[in-house]
């Protein structure tokens, strides 16, 4: 029998100025199933879901859904033909509440008077269709947590009967619990007839749930196989195109004397008490879940944020560090979690960004020196970009989050704080970040690590701090570093 295709994008290809983000690509999709989309940073899969939502028109190719050829591809005439995708960024209005937002598009469409019982009435049963019927229809959507907006989302699609719904990325910023109950939800959807693609960096998550997954590399298709067909390392083979022996490269890094102490540090409203320390050559990891203080902590001792209480001790000597600045003209440094909303200026240059802490101080700028530096700097990471002069917008996210690190590499800090360091990052690249982790470490520099990826906390980390509702629940050296015991920690069991 001939495959049922839902999705079918043939020779779709796409530039930017100089960048050709989609050659030739294709992509098939069977009615029904989970489809994954996977490739390195910049590969392409956004670029090609937008083109799939009518979100940026195609240079070539033909999209066909439920055998109908989408001549105007246009965000509306997309999600008339029963496609939705559901952004990392998500489309909500946060004064809006949950069931108007839900039917926000039928209700700008009818612009007739609006029943504000049945509304909520409505909403409530498209969340209780997906198992979350208790999220309050009349609550502001801004006063959700990440994951319930991203049901929101969700139902949003759902409510506009959307036959294919398309993940980009849906996990990165959930904590461990919150993605397995999106991962079930998604097999209840397949259940129910609605066939997803689902674009994720966390491999295991696709072994989960898809039942084919489709290869881009370099803007180009490379192949479609079904899962159970292929093992994890042939997949990374298929997307980086070399082999990687080890995901965490080996470091022997010599663990020096103290340099930061953090004694009952109390800050904001959910800080309480948190003490630890830090020596030369360490990596510390700091896991728990999502909310558990662990952010706040970091941005106290940076300056960031105020300290109610405590003390925070560098090289032994207490420090009271009123701003960010005066922290990193000490030398301590800090990526934060949200690249767009602290860690970037997306309206920037891309040279402008990665020199951001290094020129500080720097009055004359030399700007061949500083172009040569950041690509030096850039291609330590495998960046990849147009040009070093174009805005960091339009780089993919995971190449966003390098420009993010790279800065950091410029300049010479004793401490320096990565808070989720990998998020949005391929593999290939995860390697890379790793590996300048240790060249850090080996180099005497501290390392503190947040991260809610376990292995990552466990394959990097020399100890690791967990917290939970803004204190420290336990410590635990590397030899005994395991997911269960990180797990335990942070539920408090
Ligand atoms: N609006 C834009 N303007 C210019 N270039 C862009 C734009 N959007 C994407 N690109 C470029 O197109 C290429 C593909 O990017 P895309 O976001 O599709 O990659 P991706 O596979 O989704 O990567 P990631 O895993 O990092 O999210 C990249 O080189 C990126 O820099």
């Amino acid at each position: 029998m001939a495959p049922d295709y839902i999705v079918q994008m043939n020779h779709i290809s796409k530039h930017f100025g100089g960048v050709k983000a989609l050659q030739d690509v294709h992509l098939n999709v069977e009615r029904g199933e989970i489809h994954a989309l996977i490739g390195e940073n910049g590969a392409g899969k956004s670029t090609l879901m937008k083109v799939l939502a009518g979100a940026y028109p195609k240079d070539e190719g033909t999209i066909v859904i439920d055998g109908v050829e989408a001549t105007t591809a246009t965000p509306r005439a997309m999600i008339d033909m029963g496609v939705s995708v559901i952004y990392q960024e998500f489309m909500l209005a946060p004064d809006l509440t949950v069931a108007e937002n839900i039917f926000i598009d039928q209700m700008q469409q009818s612009g007739m008077f609006i029943n504000w019982k049945d509304l909520k009435r409505r909403a409530k049963q498209q969340l209780q269709k997906i198992g979350f019927g208790h999220i309050d229809p009349g609550k502001r959507v801004g006063e959700l947590s990440v994951a319930y907006q991203q049901i929101v989302e969700i139902c949003k699609c759902l409510a506009k009967d959307s036959k294919v719904l398309v993940f980009d990325e849906p996990t990165a910023v959930l904590t461990h619990s919150e993605t397995q109950k999106l991962l079930e939800l998604i097999m209840q959807l397949k259940a129910e007839g609605v066939t997803i693609l689902y674009i994720s960096h966390r491999l295991e998550e696709l072994f989960a749930i898809s039942d084919k997954i489709t290869v881009l590399k370099d803007g180009k298709y490379v192949d479609t196989v079904e899962t159970a067909s292929i093992t994890k390392e042939q997949l990374v083979t298929m997307m980086v195109g070399r082999e990687i022996e080890q995901l965490f490269p080996e470091r022997n890094a010599e663990i020096g004397e103290e340099i930061l102490r953090v004694e009952n540090l109390r800050t904001g409203d959910l800080v309480e008490d948190v003490s630890f320390s830090l020596r030369k050559g360490e990596v510390l990891g700091f896991s728990g879940l999502v909310g558990s203080g662990r952010t706040e902590t970091m941005r106290a001792i940076f300056g960031a944020d105020k300290k109610t209480s405590g003390k925070v001790l560098y090289f032994g000597e207490e420090v009271h560090f009123k701003n960010p600045k005066q922290a990193i003209r000490k030398g301590i440094g800090l990526l934060p979690e949200d690249r767009k909303s602290q860690g970037l200026l997306l309206k920037q240059p891309i040279r402008y960004n990665a020199t951001l802490v290094s020129r500080q101080g720097n009055g004359f700028i030399n700007h061949k020196k500083e172009q040569e530096e950041v690509r030096k700097l850039l291609a330590r990471i495998s960046t990849k970009y147009g040009s070093t002069e174009d805005n960091a917008d339009s780089l993919s996210g995971g190449n966003q989050q390098k420009v993010a690190l790279a800065k950091w590499l410029a300049v010479d800090t004793k401490v320096i704080i990565l808070d989720e360091p990998t998020r949005g990052v391929d593999v290939g690249a995860k390697t890379e970040i790793y590996q300048i982790i240790n060249e850090l470490a080996e180099n005497g520099v501290g390392v503190i690590i947040i991260s809610s990826e376990m292995a990552e906390i466990i394959g990097t980390c020399d100890r690791a701090i967990v917290m939970r509702e803004g204190r420290v629940t336990g410590e635990v050296p590397k030899e005994n570093l395991s997911e269960n015991q990180l797990i335990k920690l942070a539920m408090g069991v």
